[in-house]
């Protein structure tokens, strides 16, 4: 039996990005499921609006499980994952062995065991996607976040098997943004730089990137696909 309006569960969406899309899910008549980490303010606008917040630390296997674990308590089937949850940690930090493991966690790990654990609360919904949000930069690499580039290019990894081993009933897709939205700590000769770097020029905000997730959810057609995001980059 097909389950009629099955929540989404986003990671990650405490804030930012993440944010955005839950809120914009919710306007769209979505059940939300969330996960967080930190408490902030987002994560009390959703509750609000009668998403579910589940606590997620994917820094490690016994975090993700137990993330599992307690969605499982929530949910008996799922309408898409949205695979949103990341770290962007660059190599200027001591601790490079540390930074590697807890982004390979977050970026790879958890969207793996994810996915496989919770595969059947998709197949109970039709049609079912998984999206998982990766990054422009793994097209040519980075020299500032080469684990974090590393780890995306994993999760672009993972979009094709899992497209190839869900198929028919799950769609598996990614979106691959370059800049979408500045850090608040982003000085102007930072922002002008990045700005410089595409050929359209702007901040473009999380719109853009939710506008690329409800193309996923809509398109009966489209499976194994990363979606570019980036302004024009490629072309500059
Ligand atoms: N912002 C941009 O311009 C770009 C973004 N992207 C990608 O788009 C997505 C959204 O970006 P953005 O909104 O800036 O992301 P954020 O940097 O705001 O990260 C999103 C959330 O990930 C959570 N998170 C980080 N590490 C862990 C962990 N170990 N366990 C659980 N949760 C964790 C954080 O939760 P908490 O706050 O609760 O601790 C954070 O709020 C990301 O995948 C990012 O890589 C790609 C290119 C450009
Ligand atoms: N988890 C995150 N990933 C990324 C972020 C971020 O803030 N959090 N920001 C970027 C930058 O905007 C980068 O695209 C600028 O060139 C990339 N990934």
């Amino acid at each position: 039996m097909t389950a009629t309006n099955a929540p989404i569960l986003i990671t990650g969406a405490g804030q930012r990005v993440g944010l955005h899309c839950a809120m914009r899910l919710l306007d769209d008549g979505h059940p939300v499921i969330f996960s967080y980490r930190s408490e902030r303010p987002g994560v009390q606008a959703l509750r609000e609006r009668g998403a579910i917040g589940v606590f997620a630390d994917f820094s490690s296997e016994a975090g993700i499980l137990a993330f599992i674990a307690e969605l499982n308590t929530h949910a008996q089937s799922l309408r898409a994952i949205i695979h949103n949850a990341s770290a962007w940690i660059a190599e200027t930090s001591d601790e490079h062995s540390h930074a590697f493991t807890d982004m390979f966690s977050v970026h790879m790990l958890a969207p793996y065991l994810i996915n496989l654990h919770c595969s059947p609360l998709l197949q109970r919904s039709s049609p079912a996607d998984i999206v998982h949000i990766s990054d422009d930069v793994v097209r040519k690499g980075s020299r500032q976040h080469i684990a974090y580039c590393a780890t995306k290019a994993g999760l672009d990894s993972l979009t094709l098997s899992f497209a190839a081993q869900f198929a028919p009933l799950i769609k598996v897709n990614g979106i691959a943004p370059a800049m979408v939205m500045f850090n608040d700590a982003d000085d102007a000769a930072y922002r002008a730089k990045v700005l410089a770097k595409s050929a359209l020029g702007i901040e473009p905000g999380p719109e853009v990137i939710y506008q690329s997730v409800r193309y996923l959810l809509d398109n009966p057609y489209v499976t194994g696909t990363t979606l570019t995001v980036n302004g024009g980059r490629h072309i500059k």
